[in-house]
């Protein structure tokens, strides 16, 4: 049986997807949806979980090994009838019974997946393999949050989901850009080959309130040190870009991907572009003007420039991101004020 994928693309189904078992066939129509979200103690994942977890057909299993996420980003939920915290790692078999798999685990900051590169690969590829495996055994849908770091160091921008990359790959970065695109092969291979219910997104860079105070990205670094009255870290040359997307919006984009009729790939990101500069000046300006900005050394492989053709997102989606950085920046700087105890100062 040869059928054209859900976006009438190149790619050529094999095989149906598996039937579910009858009993979760039924649960489709009368009851609740069981969710399983990989790295759902993470950054992106625990804000995905507050929003599947307003659902009140909703039952959502959230699973960590807590490399660089925290218990405390789901505090709210522990002890919920409808949901359940597993310590898991992804290296090795799970066998839960889910109708949806969202598989966000893997270390999103350079710093730390740079920090046991073969680790990081591992848990791009036998983590997805193993995910996917759960998928076809329980005949579930699964979104596999990929990277704008497919792209590498981009020679067209913006970027567009047809556009192949510029990636090396023996570098620093590479545990992380190729093991996602490895992640994306084995999601289409397995869509291919098995039938199962593929989405891929490529998240842009996101940022928002809840992330690792010392994660090491751009916007937590800049705005931790604004608070604290540290000199921002721009690397040089400071002329690259990035384009950051408020993370209710990516949460939002993730949520219709997975509801939706396309396999993707598709981005998902906020298209408007800042150099390094740029992003530093607008932080000095909202939290603190008197802090100075230093250029510090960059690291190898550094994008020079990333943002997103999102076209796609609206047009098979309906998906935007609503949050502008001057509107999410003064969000996430009440959330590190308060996990740092540094009220903002009256003439700020
Ligand atoms: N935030 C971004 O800008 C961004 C951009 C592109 C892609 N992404 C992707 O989105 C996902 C979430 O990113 P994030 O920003 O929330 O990062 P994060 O580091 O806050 O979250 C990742 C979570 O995965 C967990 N994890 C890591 N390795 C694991 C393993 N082997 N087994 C089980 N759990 C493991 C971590 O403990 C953490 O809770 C990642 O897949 C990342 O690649 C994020
Ligand atoms: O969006 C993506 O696809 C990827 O984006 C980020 O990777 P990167 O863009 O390198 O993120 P940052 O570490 O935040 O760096 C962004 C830029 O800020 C610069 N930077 C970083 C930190 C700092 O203190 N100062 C500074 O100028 C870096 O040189 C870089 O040019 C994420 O960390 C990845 O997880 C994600 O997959």
């Amino acid at each position: 049986m040869a059928k054209e994928s859900s976006n009438g693309d190149q790619h050529t189904i094999t095989r149906p997807p598996p039937t579910p078992s009858p009993l979760r066939f039924s649960k489709f129509f009368q009851a609740n949806l069981r969710i399983l979200v990989t790295g759902g103690a993470g950054f992106i994942g625990s804000h995905l979980v507050d929003k599947l977890m307003e659902n009140e057909k909703h039952e959502v299993i959230a699973v960590d090994n807590y490399f660089t996420g925290s218990k405390d980003n789901l505090k709210k939920w522990i002890g919920h009838p409808r949901f359940e915290l597993i310590r898991h790692d992804v290296t090795q078999p799970l066998l839960v019974e889910v109708d949806q798999i969202y598989h966000l685990a893997c270390p999103a900051s350079p710093i730390f997946y740079k920090y046991n590169p073969v680790k990081t690969i591992k848990t791009n590829v036998i983590g997805t393999l193993n995910m996917l495996g759960l998928a076809k055994r329980v005949g579930a849908r699964i979104l596999l949050t990929s990277t704008s770091e497919v792209y590498g160091d981009p020679l067209e921008h913006p970027q567009k989901e047809e556009y192949w990359g510029n990636v090396n790959p023996i570098g620093v970065r590479s545990c992380y850009d190729e093991g996602k695109r490895v992640a994306e092969t084995l999601m289409f291979d397995y869509h291919r080959q098995h039938g199962i219910e593929i989405r891929i997104a490529r998240i842009f860079n996101t940022y928002g309130p809840r992330m690792n105070i010392d994660d090491g990205r751009v916007v937590s670094n800049f705005i931790a040190q604004a608070i604290r009255g540290e000199s921002l870290t721009v690397q040089a040359p400071g002329t690259q870009t990035r384009s950051f997307c408020y993370v209710s919006d990516m949460v939002d984009g993730l949520i219709r991907l997975m509801g939706g009729d396309h396999t993707g790939p598709i981005n998902i990101g906020n298209p408007g572009e800042f150099t390094m500069m740029e992003l530093a000046e607008t932080v000095k300006e909202l939290v603190d003007p008197t802090v100075q900005v230093k250029i510090v050394e960059n690291t190898p492989d550094d994008p020079r420039q990333r943002k997103p053709d999102i076209a796609k997102a609206k047009g098979l989606l309906g998906w935007e991101p609503k949050i502008t950085l001057r509107e999410g920046l003064p969000l996430m700087e009440d959330d590190f004020r308060q996990r740092l105890a540094v009220p903002k100062k009256q003439n700020n």
